[in-house]
């Protein structure tokens, strides 16, 4: 087994091949080991290790329609910042991502906003999408798990539905796997589970800036 490296602030992701093919034929493709495990490790407890005070009840909307709900959704997030080298590392990984999905889909993708979400047990969210039909700038959705060991039994599958409702996938949020899929499409939901659980979920985004001013994140 490769040693785990103690910092991650010189570390490079090594990350594993996706099937473009797939994500553009589909709409969505899943990824089992997109990052190897002692990385997955590296960002498993400094989730855990992080303070009550760095994370926020999370929310639904945007900006000036930002509302918390409970009965929607009932997971903590915490929006990643370039001061802080996983949350860097992490950031510079998914920028890398979203140069080689403009290369090999010619999606035109601008930027990229993620937040670590913990869900406690019995922690859900309910049915959603991510994005509407012209009204966002939410182009395509990431989800990274970072639970090791995690079992059927654990629950908290991420549930994905096709456009007439019906389930397309169950997925085990099991720790290096990312889901990828476009955010105006497929709705999808959090089913309670029963240990905690962590996961980073990101958007990649279009750029919607007016008179030179850049639409602001979240
Ligand atoms: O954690 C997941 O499996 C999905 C999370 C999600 O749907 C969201 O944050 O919008
Ligand atoms: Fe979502």
């Amino acid at each position: 087994m490769q040693a785990a490296p103690s910092t991650l602030d010189h570390t490079v992701f090594k990350t594993s091949a996706i099937d473009f093919a797939q994500l553009a034929e589909r709409g969505y493709v899943v990824v089992p080991n997109f990052l190897a495990p002692h990385y997955c490790q590296l960002l498993f407890d400094y989730a855990q290790n992080l303070a009550a005070t760095d994370w926020q009840q999370a929310g639904i909307g945007r900006a000036d329609q930002y509302t918390t709900n409970t009965a929607v959704r009932q997971d903590k997030i915490r929006w990643l910042q370039r001061d802080f080298a996983p949350e860097r590392a992490y950031l510079d990984m998914m920028d890398g991502l979203r140069v080689q999905v403009n290369r090999e889909l010619f999606m035109g993708l601008f930027d990229y906003e993620c937040h670590l979400a913990h869900y406690p047990p019995g922690a859900f969210y309910r049915k959603h999408l991510d994005a509407f039909k012209g009204r966002s700038n939410r182009i395509l959705t990431t989800v990274f798990y970072l639970n090791p060991h995690w079992q059927e039994a654990d629950g908290g599958q991420l549930v994905m539905y096709d456009e007439r409702g019906r389930v397309l996938e169950t997925i085990l949020p099991e720790a290096g796997k990312l889901v990828i899929f476009l955010s105006d499409v497929f709705m999808h939901e959090v089913l309670a589970g029963n240990r905690d659980r962590f996961s980073i979920t990101g958007w990649y985004r279009h750029n919607t800036s007016i008179n030179g001013v850049i639409d602001p994140t979240r």
